[in-house]
């Protein structure tokens, strides 16, 4: 019989994957040959031995999330041990062993006996969580999963392991259809990929619409989010739709949603177990047909654990699963989205790529991951040459025969002008905007308290700016411009 990809919870079976390749595997060529690797994956097979649930098993493997065992439906080994926590015990494959982690559990998880708040496993042991235990077996013949030769889903590109493993992934949630979190770091490409998914689906030609929880006040939200009804509040003079109805027939990206407060999570959660919204000050149900599609750098699993998102919306959402790696655990993909961007945004006037370059990027840890090696090209065009500071930071330096830098509105011309998607476009204008208003900040208020209070963005955002707009280069680069 073929395995089915429904369980019996409603999610689909998956495969959650995550970005972890086991060492040695990010020495692979960049380019992807016919001769793709086909790496073996490391299993380990967890089965109930005593306690209610005896007989439930889970697997967890090195192409998956983390798995949780617990008394919470989210949970992949559900337990209904009521000595056990919701959240008890994280089993994750880590280079090659499983790695235990007691999760703040209310009675303690022991591992062949011993009280232990984190364990690498080998196969063999057993774990107990209150009156369950739970024995952990190495799977003998570890499946060899075959690597698609693709270096891009859509217009998402990557070649590296890490990265190509998730795409059979991507084309299952093409088109299962169901809610997504994609989970990474600041410009590790989650909107990128959550509108390559778009794209490739039935609703690609309805539309995507993104929507950052951080970077609307609080105060604000749940109008954004669900619209509101003239008069609905002091300043509300117009009626005005939130983004579910503006998604309606297509793709809802929430970005940030880890920032959401509880009530917020409440509404939505509401509105997605319903598909109908309602606007502030309203009293009609509309209903909408919107696929979520979540994001967010926090570790929703560490959120969920600690109380601060609930776990039946994280429940909802999570039907799919998605971590993308940080750039710098997948050096192979520099060079393939240095070149890329340099032909697509950058040097869009045909010059040839700067090969004397690919060593500075390739040894660079890249702390805004894409996002800034993007911004580092077109600016590299721009500007001229790449530099290394005394503390192993990139910077532009800015050659004499550069060309004067363009004002405002000749930038903007410029960047319309230059055939780039929307988004590369939107990107670039926006990457300019929040250097130049975050050293602007710096420079007018002394600490991080004053510049939230004068900017009305949270310090918390503030940090993220900081490292999208890489502050420090930019600051770096001015001065060199008026050496
Ligand atoms: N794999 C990729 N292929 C092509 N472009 C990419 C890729 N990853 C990121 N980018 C580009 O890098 C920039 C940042 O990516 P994106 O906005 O998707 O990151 P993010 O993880 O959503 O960031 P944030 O958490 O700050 O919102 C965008 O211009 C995006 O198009």
């Amino acid at each position: 019989m073929e395995p089915s990809n429904q369980s019996n919870d409603g999610h689909l079976n998956l495969g959650r994957l995550v970005n972890r390749p086991p060492s040695g595997w990010l020495d692979e060529p960049t380019l992807v040959s016919a001769t793709a690797s086909t790496p073996t994956t490391t299993a380990f097979h967890l089965t109930v031995k005593e306690g209610p649930n005896v007989g439930a098993t889970a697997v967890v493997d090195d192409g998956s999330c983390p798995i949780f065992a617990g008394t919470s439906e989210v949970c992949a080994l559900a337990l209904t041990d009521h000595q056990a926590s919701r959240r008890h015990v994280r089993f994750e494959v880590h280079n090659g062993q499983l790695r235990v982690s007691d999760v703040g559990s209310t009675n303690g998880t022991f591992v062949n006996g011993i009280r232990t708040v984190e364990a690498f496993l080998t196969g063999g042991e057993t774990v107990r969580v209150g009156a369950t235990v739970i024995s952990v077996i190495r799977a003998l013949n570890a499946a060899t999963t075959p690597l698609p030769l693709e270096t891009s889903f859509g217009s998402f590109i990557g070649a590296s392991v890490a990265i190509r493993r998730l795409y059979p992934l991507c084309k299952k949630l093409v088109d299962a259809q169901v809610p997504l979190v994609i989970e990474g770091e600041t410009g590790t490409g989650k909107e990128a990929l959550a509108e390559a998914i778009h794209r490739a689906g039935p609703r690609a030609d309805k539309p995507f619409v993104v929507f950052d929880c951080a970077s609307v006040p609080p105060s604000l939200l749940e109008g954004a989010l669900f619209g509101h009804e003239q008069g609905a509040y002091a300043g509300a003079n117009l009626s005005r739709p939130g983004i579910f109805e503006e998604a309606d027939g297509g793709t809802l990206f929430i970005d940030e949603i880890g920032d959401l407060d509880p009530g917020l999570q409440l509404r939505l959660l509401r509105a997605i177990q319903s598909s109908e919204v309602r606007r502030i000050g309203g009293h009609r149900w509309q209903k909408v047909d919107v696929r979520i599609i979540v994001a967010t750098r926090r570790d929703l699993d560490v959120e969920v654990a600690e109380g601060r998102f609930r776990d039946d919306l994280f429940f909802r959402l999570a039907v799919g699963r998605l971590a993308l790696p940080p750039l710098r655990e997948r050096p192979e993909d520099i060079e393939l989205l240095a070149r890329h961007f340099w032909s697509t945004n950058a040097a869009t006037d045909g010059r040839p790529f700067p090969e004397d370059v690919l060593g500075r990027l390739r040894s660079y840890a890249w702390p805004g991951n894409v996002r800034e090696l993007s911004n580092t090209m077109t600016r590299l065009a721009t500007y001229g040459e790449l530099a290394t500071s005394e503390d192993g930071e990139l910077f532009i330096r800015r050659s004499s025969s550069a060309p004067p830098p363009p004002n405002a509105v000749d930038f903007l011309d410029d960047v319309v002008t230059q055939n780039l998607t929307f988004a590369s476009a939107r990107d670039r204008v926006m990457f300019e905007f929040e250097r130049r208003y975050m050293l602007h900040l710096d420079r007018t208020h002394g600490d991080e308290r004053a510049r939230s209070a004068a900017s009305g963005v949270s310090d918390r955002y503030l940090r993220t700016l900081r490292v999208r707009g890489r502050v420090k280069e930019a600051r770096k680069e001015l001065e060199d411009r008026h050496a």
